[in-house]
């Protein structure tokens, strides 16, 4: 393990959860999952959080069901209730922590938007964040009244458009007696026939706007934001040299589009596993393993990438002999990776194999790679201490391995290592998700008090 400076002896570290409710990258099918979808699992899960005097609640956004060759994939969870509407009913039963929707801008009206995320702002009380997604296949666009599908260039593009327009209509809510002042916005900056003229509808919360969070990892996606956002989400949250050259390249970006470099802070995904040993949390996590990956979905994986039904091939046997019989990954699967060429897939998988002797269900396990971290509680706050205080990361956005109790042993067992270090908060001492976060005013805000042009889309 390299060392690397504490450039940050003093910082703290931040949590949020992430609720997935879909993937295998928590255990669904045990017997001591809850379900992903009854409102009280996310209000456990919120509440563990809030006890824990998390930064927030995060929830992902699917806004159309995985398929496997033309049928739905029914090896993970399938469906989630819509995040805004979601954290509108935990705002009612938590006090302190934060409420953050993924909502795409691909597909989204900005105006519907802004009015639906500032209202969770003010109900809240100034506790709502908007995780900006563009979403990466042409399949999900089927669903919508656009239809089609945006270039990658062009849906940040409209992102940004998206994103402008609904911090102008923020801003742009009247004082009293004011007039009112319209936002006029350019059909061609949002791709849509018309131009629009919109007047304000609901007043700022305590933190004036809410807090912007981006998850995109392409270069266009870390330049939208570090023009725009406050937090990015990564998924660059396993391995420390590989989170530092992240928070780099990011920082880089950040200064370059005018701000200061701790402007943006970074929360990777990530997952803890802890043990009363060593060895026992590597058992665990091993366990976790084997139970996020079944048979089942090892094959389907491997199915998917060949393009054919392989469940009646042995998982603890060797990838297909033959090539895969489609050239490409289709969309219709929701594969992130699609268009990405089969046969190149199988080549580096089956490389890897052989090299490694790995099984189909094994090299699935190795590819679903993020091991997050592992080990006692002491061990594993000594870590992620380590990982804030090298600059490599603001906080975590930690995935439970089980719904809902997967978390009760990170805020039962690693928060007071982290407290007893004087590396985490003993007591909410903000009341807003900005506060928690320790970020500055917003953007656009900024730049109106000190009369300077905001960052360029
Ligand atoms: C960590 C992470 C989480 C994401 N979560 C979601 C999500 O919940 N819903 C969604 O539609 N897209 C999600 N995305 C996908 C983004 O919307 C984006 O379409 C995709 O990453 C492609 O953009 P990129 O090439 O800039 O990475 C996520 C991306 C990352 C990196």
């Amino acid at each position: 393990m390299t060392d690397h400076p504490l450039v940050r002896p003093h910082a703290q570290v931040h949590f949020g959860v992430f609720f997935q409710g879909v993937n295998h990258t928590t255990i669904w099918s045990d017997p001591e999952s809850g379900s992903q979808t009854d409102f009280a699992s996310f209000e456990r899960v919120v509440r563990t959080a809030e006890r824990g005097l998390f930064d927030a609640f995060f929830l992902g956004e699917g806004l159309r069901l995985r398929e496997s060759r033309g049928r739905l994939h029914d090896l993970d969870v399938v469906g989630r209730p819509d995040a805004v509407t979601q954290l509108a009913a935990l705002a009612a039963v938590t006090e302190r922590i934060g409420l953050v929707a993924t909502q795409n801008t691909t597909y989204n009206d900005p105006a519907d938007l802004a009015r639906r995320l500032q209202s969770l702002d003010v109900l809240s009380g100034g506790r709502a964040a908007w995780n900006v997604v563009t979403t990466d296949n042409a399949w999900t666009g089927a669903n919508f009244r656009r239809g089609g599908y945006l270039d990658h260039a062009e849906r940040y593009e409209r992102a940004a458009a998206v994103l402008r327009t609904a911090r102008a209509i923020w801003d742009a809510f009247p004082d009293a007696g004011d007039d009112v002042s319209r936002v006029e916005v350019a059909g061609s900056a949002l791709r849509t026939p018309a131009d629009v003229a919109i007047d304000p509808t609901t007043p700022r919360s305590p933190q004036g706007h809410p807090v912007i969070f981006q998850a995109g990892d392409s270069p266009a996606g870390r330049d939208f934001a570090a023009a725009h956002a406050d937090v990015i989400f990564s998924a660059h949250g396993s391995v420390l040299d590989d989170a530092l050259a992240f928070a780099a390249d990011v920082r880089r970006r950040v200064v370059a589009a005018g701000r200061p470099e701790d402007d943006l802070k970074i929360f990777p995904g990530t997952s803890i596993i802890v043990g009363d040993t060593p060895a026992d949390a590597e058992e665990k996590a091993r366990w976790v393993r084997s139970q996020q990956v079944t048979p089942a979905t090892a094959l389907s994986i491997v199915g998917n990438v060949w393009g054919e039904d392989l469940s009646g091939y042995d998982p603890d046997g060797p990838l297909p002999a033959h090539d895969p019989v489609v050239e490409e990954l289709g969309g219709e699967r929701g594969s992130a990776t699609t268009g990405a060429r089969t046969r190149e897939i199988a080549q580096k998988w089956r490389a890897i194999s052989e090299a490694e002797g790995l099984s189909i269900r094994q090299l699935v396990i190795r590819n679903s790679g993020e091991r997050g971290f592992v080990g006692t509680p002491s061990t594993v706050a000594e870590e992620l201490t380590r990982w804030v205080r090298t600059g490599a990361v603001d906080g975590f956005n930690i995935t439970p391995w089980i719904v809902p109790s997967g978390l009760d042993d990170i805020v039962d067992r690693v928060v007071p290592e982290l407290q007893e270090r004087g590396a985490y908060r003993t007591a909410y001492e903000g009341t807003t998700l900005r506060e928690h976060v320790g970020l500055r005013e917003p953007l656009t805000r900024r730049a109106a008090a000190a009369d300077v042009e905001a960052p360029a889309a």
